[in-house]
């Protein structure tokens, strides 16, 4: 096999690692997406974005490219928000897409997404569903949530006290049975009816500076709460600042996306990774 490419990006720094693999032959086991992620042993990051042709990995995906998605702990998760700006400037700038819109093939579904000139990009992300009512345990705090299915889990937890006192150092326990695949756990602050701040602890990662998924799932939460299901919102997170919109049915997350580096990971290395 020749040298494996690789790309270092951000949204919002929740951060990935891409590796292009248009034919899909890339042998991406759980330890690898490990070690890539790993800070110290790897290059560091929250996920690693495959970048595949759906033809390739034949989960039903019409658009032309899917984003294999995958947690820093090796799992795999149905979508990631950041991750597709991410994934979708790639392909612009890669030359693999020739228009700034397109849809993109995740777990989760197929997601337009628009890319505009400034870097920033706007996806798609389908419906915000609420389906219930649970509990998270920080330390020795239950604080009541409400559950959000943004075609991956979330549990957000609205906050008096502000979220960034709260202590996410140990990860927060949460109702298994409720939640038998796991869950994102979103804490978040009400500033104004149309700005947010959050903090988030995702499942098969642990705290990150942003998630996408996380932002959208806030805002649709915030607005069952305020007794209607449309509206707009900024959240802010640790790493920066995304527009959400959220009505029936539909949902659209704005942020910018980043690339940082570009390099060939090391043959031995990969190799030697447990397959
Ligand atoms: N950071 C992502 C979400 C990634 C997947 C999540 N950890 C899960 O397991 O569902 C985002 O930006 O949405």
């Amino acid at each position: 096999m020749g040298g494996i490419e690789f790309l270092k990006g951000h949204g919002t720094q929740n951060d990935f690692v891409l590796l292009p693999d248009a034919p899909g032959r890339l042998d991406l086991t759980p330890e690898r997406v490990a070690a890539l992620c790993d800070r110290q042993r790897g290059l560091g990051a929250d996920g690693v974005l495959r970048v595949v042709r759906s033809s390739a990995i034949g989960l039903g995906s019409e658009a032309e490219w899917f984003m294999d998605y995958r947690n820093a702990d090796g799992s795999a998760a149905e979508m990631c928000g950041n991750g597709m700006r991410v994934f979708a400037r790639y392909l612009v700038e890669a030359g693999l897409e020739s228009g700034r819109d397109f849809a993109v093939g995740t777990r989760a579904g197929d997601r337009p997404v628009r890319v505009h000139g400034d870097n920033t990009v706007t996806v798609h992300m389908g419906p915000a569903r609420i389906t219930g009512t649970s509990v998270a345990v920080v330390g020795e705090r239950e604080l009541s949530g409400v559950a959000v299915d943004v075609g991956n889990p979330h549990l957000v937890s609205t906050l008096d006290d502000d979220v960034a006192e709260l202590d996410l150092r140990e990860a927060p326990r949460f109702d298994r049975d409720f939640f038998p695949n796991g869950v994102n756990l979103e804490f978040v602050n009400v500033l104004a009816a149309d700005a947010l701040r959050m903090r988030v602890y995702e499942r098969g990662v642990g705290e990150t500076r942003a998630c996408g998924t996380g932002t959208v799932a806030v805002v649709a939460a915030a607005l069952h709460l305020a007794g209607t299901d449309t509206g707009s919102s900024t959240v802010d997170i640790p790493g920066g600042r995304v527009a959400v919109t959220v009505e029936r049915g539909a949902s659209t997350l704005t942020g910018p996306a980043e690339f940082v580096a570009r390099g060939e990971l090391d043959e031995s290395w990969w190799n030697g990774l447990g397959r």
